[in-house]
């Protein structure tokens, strides 16, 4: 376990074995439970007030005003894309914009079908189940949603062996929204059921800058323009990684700055927890440095990458690529990992001639990094 802050403190906590703890990385798109907590108090609660996602929002926007207006619960809502860009955020908006009661569960919490039972049983008429995670249910609570949803009835089996009787029970009808990383693992018959699917994509700057703006009223923190332009632009598109930098920047005003947050305070703290102007941090850039000064721009396989920054090939590949890639940084080709021109010119070095310009292979945003890319 981490030794280090439990908020995403640290650029880089390192482990005993001198592992990197990626879930300590300032730039790390995951939250962990304590810094939800600081979270609750900057969630939008109304989608007037949510910056960004201006697809979803309009969408969603409509199904739930239309429900409002028929006097029913709207269809399920399935919510997936990246850690840290809103799905929890939207899941209380849809029960605040309906004025009903929001019930939280999520995937791993629901492994068998009487915990799933024992939820949906004790659902008011109208009420939201949000379930987060959803692609780690197990696949009996699975199908038991799937009747849930569809016929508001769940089968409660009495007794035990050949004795054993299925008695229905009819629920109110409820709303499901569902939230996931992984869309991609979610049975067709249960991604079926939803009758509304919102995909969250990374932030525009600018959607990145309102939210900050917003986030430093309630913290009651005055930050410039600048300054909160400059933490927008390394904050990876995602917002949880934008609040949790402010909020640093803000010790870094309260320390070293009478506590105004201006562009100095801004770039001296970012640079104190090592997030550069692109928004890599240690690990990332030592994966271009590697890349690029000791194999030449690759192509290298993974494996040797990974011990040439004195890392996992699991984090490697999990923590650090999946931005790099995104961000057109690096290219997996079939022979290896390659620098690409972006990342010659990001250190500053020349690139030879044959480094390609963008990634060929770019990962799935939903895929298994825990970078938000
Ligand atoms: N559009 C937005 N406007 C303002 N703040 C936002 C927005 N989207 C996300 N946030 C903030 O980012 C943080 C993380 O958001 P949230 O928990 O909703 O993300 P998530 O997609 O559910 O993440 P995870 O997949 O890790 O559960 C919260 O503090 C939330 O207030």
């Amino acid at each position: 376990m981490s030794t280090g802050p439990a908020d995403g403190f640290g650029s880089e906590i390192r482990e005993a074995d001198g592992s990197f703890e990626a879930t300590a990385r300032v730039v790390d798109a995951g939250g962990s439970d304590d810094e939800r907590v600081v979270e609750a108090a900057l969630r939008p609660r109304r989608l007037a007030e949510f910056p960004g996602q201006p697809r979803v929002r309009d969408q969603l926007g409509l199904v739930l005003e239309a429900a409002r207006r028929r006097g029913s619960p709207p269809d399920h809502v399935l919510l997936s894309g990246p850690p840290g860009l809103g799905k929890t955020t939207l899941a209380m908006i849809v029960a605040a914009e309906l004025e009903r009661p929001i019930r939280v569960t999520s995937g791993p919490a629901i492994q068998h079908a009487g915990d799933l039972a024992a939820v949906l049983s004790s659902l008011d008429e109208g009420e939201v189940l949000f379930l987060d995670e959803i692609h780690r249910m197990s696949r009996a609570a699975e199908e038991m949603l799937y009747l849930a949803m569809e016929d508001f009835r769940v089968d409660v089996v009495v007794g035990k062996g050949p004795g054993a009787t299925a008695i229905p029970l009819e629920l109110p009808p409820f709303t499901v929204v569902g939230a996931t990383t992984r869309a991609g693992l979610l049975p067709a018959p249960l991604r079926d059921r939803f009758g509304f699917t919102g995909h969250l994509d990374f932030y525009e700057v600018g959607d990145l800058v309102a939210i900050l703006h917003r986030s430093a009223g309630l913290l009651g923190v005055e930050a410039d323009e600048a300054a909160v332009r400059e933490v927008a632009g390394r904050s990876r598109g995602t917002p949880r990684i934008a609040n949790r930098l402010l909020r640093r920047v803000r010790d870094w005003a309260q320390v070293h700055g009478g506590g105004h947050v201006d562009h100095h305070a801004a770039r001296e703290a970012l640079a104190l927890f090592d997030v550069d102007e692109a928004g890599l941090d240690r690990l990332d850039r030592a994966v271009l440095e590697a890349l690029c000064r000791r194999f030449a721009g690759g192509p290298v396989g993974l494996s040797t990458l990974a011990v040439a920054v004195g890392e996992e090939s699991d984090t490697v590949e999990t923590v650090a690529e999946p931005y790099l890639v995104r961000e057109g940084f690096m290219a997996r080709t079939p022979r290896g990992r390659t620098a690409t021109g972006r990342a010659w010119a990001h250190l500053g070095l020349q690139a030879p001639a044959h480094a390609p310009q963008q990634s060929v292979l770019p990962l799935d945003d939903d895929g298994p990094g825990r970078l938000g890319g």
